[in-house]
């Protein structure tokens, strides 16, 4: 696998060469994905479009489905199926069609009745599905947390998801590297969630952008895998494509046993180990960004705002607007405040709290829960907290700690105990804050109404939010526990280990290989072809609506709510919903878009950085586009959102000179009409007079120019796709055939059997529970 070039590479540029299929001139790269994780929200539009093209999914085998956004985490005692189990209608649309989908195309699926279910990011390494040195992508922006394998794991939109569903691929290009090293001992009471949270309060939501990531140094080397996959997880917020840990001893200990990891000891397994330990960053490597951070400085971490770069050391206060260097810093910290109902010089310790919730894909692993259960063994949450939850990120996770007795230890100080999923993260589920709640969270986002339209959110390690529980305010956990207690230490106890999972027998694997008739193999199936389906882009001339923010998330372009939908259209009412609205659903007079001649805008002209940060949901643009918007012109942008609008014909220019995007944004602050010609990439006024030329790379322009379907246009490389297939068969077998598909023909090409699925049906009464 390792490749003959000499040069000394980062751990990025090792594992992006090696999945590299066809590269073109113009550094566009269609890449290779080992694994595909998918779930219930971001799937439908993509399902569909595969059905609509009459193409399949090309590696069932390297795929895995379950859903986790929309359940409730009621107890699933009498659970029989999706239909009557998700109240929520919307929400069971969106579990059903999950479970129509897998059906029709023959995934491994974790459903609600099977214990393996859970938050997409804990059940891949959970099962050994995230293998280091693989390419792992899901339509979700945290699929970062699997770069603590020292995989390169990366969110996608819908639509990418559609294009790794056929085509095992995606097209993208290199990305930058950046490294952050964190060295020396980690000073009790500090866990890896403050280590993250300190990092991207030194460089900001932006700081990673175009960047992957690599954590290292001494600090990072003393983590668990728990704890190195929350501070990738957090990647995303930190603007970076990906993070990544190069993969060493707790890695490989992590992996032993695990069901769809090499079998321990065998010769697959030893093999694995040895290109694994390849993974790691050559000396004399360089970097186009490093970040040192002085492990012992970090102080227990939590947010103020509604950015996660909005952090102070709980032992601070609510800063003061005047101390931000620009006007637009200093006027996103007053809006900031003003939602969090927070006055400046407010000490942190005195902020008092109506919820408390420990779970998210950030931190809901085992090791999480036992730490916060340590703070809050044999005390009571205190008599203001409306309500505490603990939500264990997957069924293994829960049936763990429950082997454990922390569900007691819990339940007995006042917490909920509930069952796995995203819950409370950003409430797509029963679970949300009321108006002006005020929750102390282990999550990763404290955007403006991502718990609940009107919450705030105050993001923290989980044995901050259980000090804070205690407490009934933000309180200092140090205060709080023996001060030889480091929670970034591993529990005494065994870790979660495969010993928990039901389906590491043979007998279970015989069980489920036990075709039905309607699982086709799929692979390698390819039928070539360009369906031409994007809408062309050539000039659009229209006005311009301006917008002075910066780090405009995807959450703000298009809140929770309106991803329950199972089609890309009609989203133009929700585009900017909580700024555009009132609860009341009259409109704000006062926003942009609701005045003249904004409402019928066809370009959007962002003078902050980093537009469309956040989630990867490509409703964002669907969105903007379904209310006219084709083009959006911005100093930078998050990359998935970035990706997403090309995805759907339209065209988001990067002018990162303040002066000429100055220039644009004053002829839609004076209304004027605007024209973007892509064909000579220059941006003109209404009469014609140029105002700036921009850059887009070949590739791009051309799909867009031509209305080009790229899925179709990769399908015609099938060959190259096959014989990468191949080789890699050859040099990393233990890929091929895994989830709980059937491998056959190991050293050929791989023919892979699809999992049986039992019979489930919209609605319909399951006399057994989906497990397959
Ligand atoms: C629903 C999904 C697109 C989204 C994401 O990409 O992050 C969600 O998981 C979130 O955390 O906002
Ligand atoms: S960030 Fe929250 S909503 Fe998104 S995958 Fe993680 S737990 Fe789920």
């Amino acid at each position: 696998m390792p490749s003959a070039d000499r040069k000394p590479r980062t751990l990025y540029d090792k594992v992006f060469q090696d999945h590299i299929v066809h590269e073109r001139d113009d550094g566009t790269i269609l890449l290779y994905i080992d694994r595909h994780l998918v779930h219930e929200v971001t799937s439908p539009q993509a399902f569909e479009g595969l059905r609509n093209a009459k193409r399949n999914v090309r590696r069932p085998d390297c795929t895995l489905a379950t859903t986790d956004h929309n359940v409730p985490t009621t107890p699933r005692k009498n659970f029989k199926n999706v239909g009557q189990f998700v109240e929520e209608a919307d929400s069971r649309t969106q579990c059903l069609t999950l479970e129509e989908n897998v059906k029709a195309f023959g995934l491994t699926y974790f459903g609600l009745g099977d214990k393996r279910q859970g938050i997409v990011h804990i059940i891949g390494p959970e099962q050994g599905f995230t293998l280091p040195g693989t390419t792992v992508v899901c339509g979700d922006s945290h699929t970062s947390t699997h770069g603590a394998f020292g995989a390169l794991a990366f969110g996608i939109g819908t639509s990418e998801v559609e294009h790794v569903l056929a085509t095992q691929t995606l097209i993208t290009k290199r990305s930058k590297n950046m490294r952050i090293r964190v060295d020396g001992a980690i000073p009790p009471g500090v866990s890896s969630k403050d280590i993250i949270l300190h990092a991207i309060g030194v460089i900001g939501t932006a700081g990673g952008t175009g960047a992957v990531i690599e954590y290292c140094g001494s600090a990072i080397r003393g983590l668990s895998m728990e704890a190195r996959m929350s501070i990738c997880n957090m990647s995303i917020e930190a603007g970076a494509r990906a993070g990544m840990i190069a993969p060493d001893e707790t890695t490989f200990k992590y992996l032993q046993g695990r069901p769809l990891a090499p079998k321990f000891d065998s010769q697959e397994w030893m093999k694995a180990v040895k290109y694994w330990s390849s993974l790691k960053t050559d000396e004399g490597a360089t970097f186009d960004e490093d970040v040192f951070i002085d492990a012992k400085e970090i102080i227990p971490t939590v947010s103020w705002g509604t950015s996660p770069q909005d952090v102070v050391p709980i032992t601070g206060v609510v800063p003061n607007t005047d101390d931000f260097p620009t006007e637009p810093a200093r006027d996103s910290a007053r809006r900031a405040l003003e939602y969090m109902g927070l006055t400046p010089g407010t000490p942190m310790e005195n902020i008092e709290i109506d919820k408390v919730f420990i779970g998210s894909c950030t931190n809901s692993r085992i090791e999480d829960l036992r730490a916060a259960a340590r703070i809050v063994d044999g005390k009571k949450i205190a008599l203001n907290i409306k309500r505490a939850m603990v939500v264990p990120g997957s069924g293994l996770v829960k049936k763990q700690a429950e082997s454990e007795g922390l569900d007691k230890t819990f339940i007995d100080a006042g917490f909920e105990w509930r069952e796995a999923g995203c819950s409370m993260c950003l409430g797509m589920n029963p679970d949300i804050l009321s108006p002006k709640e005020r929750c102390a969270s282990t999550s990763n986002r404290n955007f403006e109404g991502r718990q609940g339209a009107g919450g705030r959110t105050h993001l923290m390690s989980p044995v901050m939010a259980a000090a804070a529980a205690i407490v009934g305010k933000l309180a200092d956990v140090r205060k709080l526990v023996d001060e030889n207690v480091s929670p970034a230490k591993a529990h005494p106890k065994v870790q979660l280990g495969p010993e928990v999972s039901d389906t590491d027998t043979d007998d279970d694997l015989e069980r489920l290989l036990d075709l039905p008739e309607h699982s086709q193999p799929h692979a390698n199936s390819a039928t070539a072809s360009s369906s031409g389906g994007q809408p062309k882009f050539s000039t659009v001339r229209g006005i311009a609506v301006p917008m002075e923010r910066s780090n405009v998330d995807t959450d703000a372009i298009i809140p929770k709510q309106f991803l329950k939908t199972i089609k890309r259209t009609g989203l133009g009412t929700a585009l900017f919903y909580a700024l555009r609205f009132n609860e009341d659903g009259t409109e704000k007079p006062d926003f942009v878009l609701n005045k003249e001649p904004y409402r019928h805008a066809k370009i959007l002209v962002v003078t902050g950085p980093n537009f469309g940060c956040g989630s990867s949901r490509e409703h964002a643009p669907w969105a903007l586009l379904d209310f006219g918007v084709t083009c959006i012109i911005a100093p930078s942008y998050a990359d998935i959102f970035f990706n997403n609008t090309f995805k759907n014909g339209m065209l988001p220019l990067a002018i990162p000179d303040q002066n000429t995007l100055l220039k644009i944004a004053e002829e839609a602050k004076a209304g004027r009409e605007i024209e973007v010609d892509l064909p000579n990439q220059r941006v003109n006024d209404a009469s014609g007079n140029k105002l700036a030329d921009f850059e887009v790379e070949e590739f791009r322009k051309h799909c867009l120019v031509n209305g080009l379907d790229d899925i179709g246009l990769t399908m015609q490389m099938d060959d190259k796709i096959r014989s990468f297939e191949d080789r890699r068969s050859i040099d990393t077998p233990w890929l091929d055939g895994s989830g709980y598909l059937k491998r056959s023909n190991r050293n050929g090409p791989v023919k892979v059997e699809a999992a049986p699925v039992p019979k489930t049906n919209r609605g319909e009464l399951l006399e057994e529970p989906l497990e397959w």
